[in-house]
């Protein structure tokens, strides 16, 4: 059974790797995850300047997976450029740096940087971060999403992808892919970001439970599947040439299929990985290859994208 997925000019060993922002805020943590079974690594989103973020408590796992409002705790674009610079990349594991600057100027201040350094790392930029107060998610501002892209474009002269929120209308899916399809550079989409502005409530103490914007947060894990894969789906059709690396749901080899068969060319977790942990690659990875080997299908390539309609 073969879990080895070829893009980006490379060969990662698997499929799966952490979502931004979950186990990678410290070079320890991305240290973890470059010895687990994850076929990648992508660092926490970073800003120019190192920020603490939100006031705690800002996350909490709830039955069904979780909602957080961190608000861009990082330790600052160099910290992670630094990283970048000392990354072992001949273990065919490819690094991936996410950028979220607080201006467009930002954003490409670090895509220039990171440019001028000539490393094999790739930017991922998230348009889709739902909980710095103030900051709505670019994503969701199409003109000037496109304006955006067209900056990344200029700041930028590699393969780079962006993380997108998710969508809930097809006119959006539509005016997206319109705008995406523009950039030829823009090698990948990730979809989903968490679904922002969730509120859980605490029965008990009548209470919300993170302390940001009066307990709004963005929600992951089960909460998100069926949202994330439908995003994975139709800008897969919709991008035609380009990748999307599906997140959002991802607990086993089962919702790992399910995102590869919408069309994913690989798959992060993030939820799932914040309660167990780096083992849970190889547990995931040894669920997906068993239910491959049941289905007689050798490599992903056999099912990727072939989600059957009625
Ligand atoms: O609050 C966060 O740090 C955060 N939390 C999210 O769920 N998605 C993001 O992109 C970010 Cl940047």
């Amino acid at each position: 059974i073969d879990l080895s997925v070829t893009w980006l000019g490379q060969t990662m060993p698997g499929c799966l790797y952490n979502a931004s922002g979950v186990w990678c805020r410290e070079e320890d943590e991305l240290e973890a995850l470059h010895a687990s079974a994850a076929a990648a690594v992508i660092t926490k989103s970073a800003t120019l300047k190192p920020r603490d973020g939100n006031p705690e408590p800002r996350y909490c796992r709830t039955p069904l997976g979780s909602i957080n409002s961190m608000g861009l705790p990082n330790r600052g674009f160099d910290y992670y450029l630094d990283y970048a610079r000392r990354y072992r990349y001949g273990s065919g594991k490819p690094l991936f740096l996410s950028l979220s600057g607080l201006s467009l100027d930002d954003n490409c201040a670090m895509l220039r940087r990171l440019a001028e350094e000539g490393l094999p790392a790739v930017p991922e930029v998230n348009l889709s971060c739902p909980n710095v107060p103030g900051k709505p998610q670019l994503g969701y501002d199409f003109a000037a999403t496109a304006e955006a892209l067209e900056a990344f474009d200029a700041a930028y002269s590699g393969l780079y992808g962006v993380k997108l929120p998710p969508y809930f209308d097809p006119a959006h899916f539509a005016a997206m892919a319109e705008i995406l399809n523009r950039h030829p550079r823009l090698a990948f989409v990730t979809c989903i970001n968490s679904i922002g502005n969730g509120l859980v409530v605490d029965i008990d103490s009548e209470a919300v439970v993170i302390k940001p914007k009066d307990g709004l947060g963005g929600l992951g894990g089960d909460y998100v599947l069926p949202t994330a894969l439908a995003n994975v789906r139709e800008f897969f059709r919709l991008l035609p040439g380009k990748d999307v690396v599906g997140c959002g749901g991802v607990k086993s080899g089962r919702e790992a299929f399910m995102h590869i068969l919408a069309g994913a060319r690989a798959v992060q977790v993030g939820t799932c990985l914040y309660h167990e942990g780096p083992g849970a690659f190889s547990r995931i990875a040894g669920e997906l290859a068993m239910l491959m080997r049941v289905k007689g299908y050798r490599s992903l390539d056999a099912f990727r994208g072939r989600l059957r309609t009625l």
